[in-house]
């Protein structure tokens, strides 16, 4: 199922359940401005080309649009709007001050040079320049982009507005980033996988991870996993797929990922094939890269006991459901990987501030809103009988619904 098919169906669930009017819910899915520019950029070798880039945001009744931008050759208007939808949700989710948004380019990150991806970036802010901004929409890292394409919109933005680092998140600490927002996703999947599994009684340690996805996400969630002694015992990204039922040794993977740009090859494993990595033996499946990989074709070889998705999106609801008769634990991406966001938010308020926080702090924060939306997730589980992911998006909509109707809508 497309991604905006997919998270369409688990809002209007979501509606039912909370018996939403109508036409609200209509207001509710509708995206408040859908932006598609034209990005031409001279190659380095004087030839042109031409990439389509993309904002939606979703909606704006509960604060400034937020939201990461990614690089993918796969970005396209539909996944672009679902990713959009989510992000409405999930800063509604972690009771942050924020609506939703999301932005892509449809391009292949690692077939540009870094000159290119810079004047990529800034050819995408000029277009796009007069309709972010600190209280609109503020940008920050997604897949295929990272805290020096922050740095270029933040320098390209400010040749219009004036010195603005609050008007993108996951920036260089030397322009105003945070401390702890490059960790913060896989960190708070860690927390998010700490307060799940500690209401059975159990810890990280001694349990078994599997981890879709090494980069910013899944290499951070499988350093603190093991830091913490959980056992990572297979990891993949787009180079290949790698185990060792022992554990893998992550420090000294993570210098083998930095000199050979991938998980392929490294010396304390054995490959395996990349697809069958969902459906490794484990407790615990962190899928970390695209969205729509558990579906379903292989939601029935799935093993695991819970999936943490740290990913967008990666579980279709057919695979929802077969998961669900299985007896898996799903914590939803609209929770799960809300860390980001939280720091995200944390860095924009010490911008505002102009005061630095101590990363103990940022940490310690994020381990409270992260508990704490388990909390009100599981409280919305017990009032609607449903799972967690019905749990977490009637809890992220009644939030929006709320905030809507207060406003509402005299023109
Ligand atoms: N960066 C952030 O703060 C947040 C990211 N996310 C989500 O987490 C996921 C990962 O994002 P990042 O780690 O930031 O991206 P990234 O670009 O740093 O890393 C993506 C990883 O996925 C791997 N990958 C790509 N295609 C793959 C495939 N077909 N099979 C296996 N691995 C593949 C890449 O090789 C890379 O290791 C995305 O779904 C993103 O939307 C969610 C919340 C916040
Ligand atoms: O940090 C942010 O503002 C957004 C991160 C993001 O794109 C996401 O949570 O999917």
């Amino acid at each position: 199922m497309n991604a905006l098919a997919a998270t369409n169906r688990n809002f209007k669930l979501a509606s039912r359940i909370l018996g939403l009017d109508a036409k609200l819910e209509k207001s509710l899915l509708i995206p408040f401005r859908e932006i598609k520019v034209e990005c031409t950029i001279p190659k380095d070798d004087g030839t042109l080309a031409s990439f389509i880039g993309f904002r939606v945001q979703h909606d704006n009744s509960r604060g400034p649009m937020k939201g990461g931008i990614r690089y993918h050759p796969e970005v396209d208007p539909d996944e672009v709007n679902a990713l959009a939808q989510l992000m409405t949700w999930k800063t509604a989710v972690a009771n942050i001050p924020y609506g939703g948004a999301k932005g892509g380019i449809g391009c292949n990150p690692s077939d540009l040079s870094i000159s290119e991806l810079e004047r990529l970036t800034r050819v995408f802010t000029q277009r796009i320049h007069d309709l972010i901004g600190i209280h609109t929409d503020v940008p920050a890292p997604d897949m295929g982009t990272n805290s020096q394409t922050m740095a270029w919109i933040l320098d390209e933005y400010s040749k219009f507005h004036g010195h603005s680092p609050a008007v993108v998140t996951g920036k260089p600490i030397d322009l105003g980033g945070s401390l702890g927002r490059d960790a913060a996703t896989g960190r708070g999947v860690l927390f998010a996988t700490e307060a799940l599994l500690n209401e059975s009684g159990k810890t990280i340690s001694g349990q078994r991870f599997v981890i879709q996805g090494f980069g910013n996400v899944g290499s951070w969630a499988a350093r603190l996993i093991s830091e913490l002694g959980g056992k990572v015992v297979a990891v993949s990204d787009i180079s290949g797929a790698i185990k060792n039922k022992n554990g893998l040794d992550i420090d000294s993977l993570l210098k083998h990922v930095q000199e050979n740009r991938g998980v392929k090859g490294f010396h304390g494993s054995d490959a395996i094939d990349s697809d069958s990595i969902l459906v490794e033996d484990c407790d615990v499946l962190i899928p970390a890269a695209l969205g729509g990989v558990i579906n379903r074709e292989n939601a029935n070889e799935i093993k695991a006991k819970y999936i943490v998705e740290a990913a967008n999106h990666p579980t279709d609801p057919e695979a929802d459901e077969i998961l669900k008769k299985n007896g898996v634990v799903i914590l939803p991406d609209i929770y799960a990987n809300s860390g980001g966001v939280t720091v995200s938010y944390f860095e924009w308020v010490q911008n505002i501030q102009g005061f630095m926080w101590e990363e103990e702090r940022v940490n310690n924060e994020l381990k409270t809103y992260m508990t704490k939306g388990l909390k009100n997730v599981k409280e919305m589980c017990k009032t609607h009988n449903c799972d967690l992911r019905m749990g977490a998006f009637t809890l992220g909509l009644n939030r929006v619904a709320r905030a809507t109707v207060l406003r509402g809508w005299e023109a």
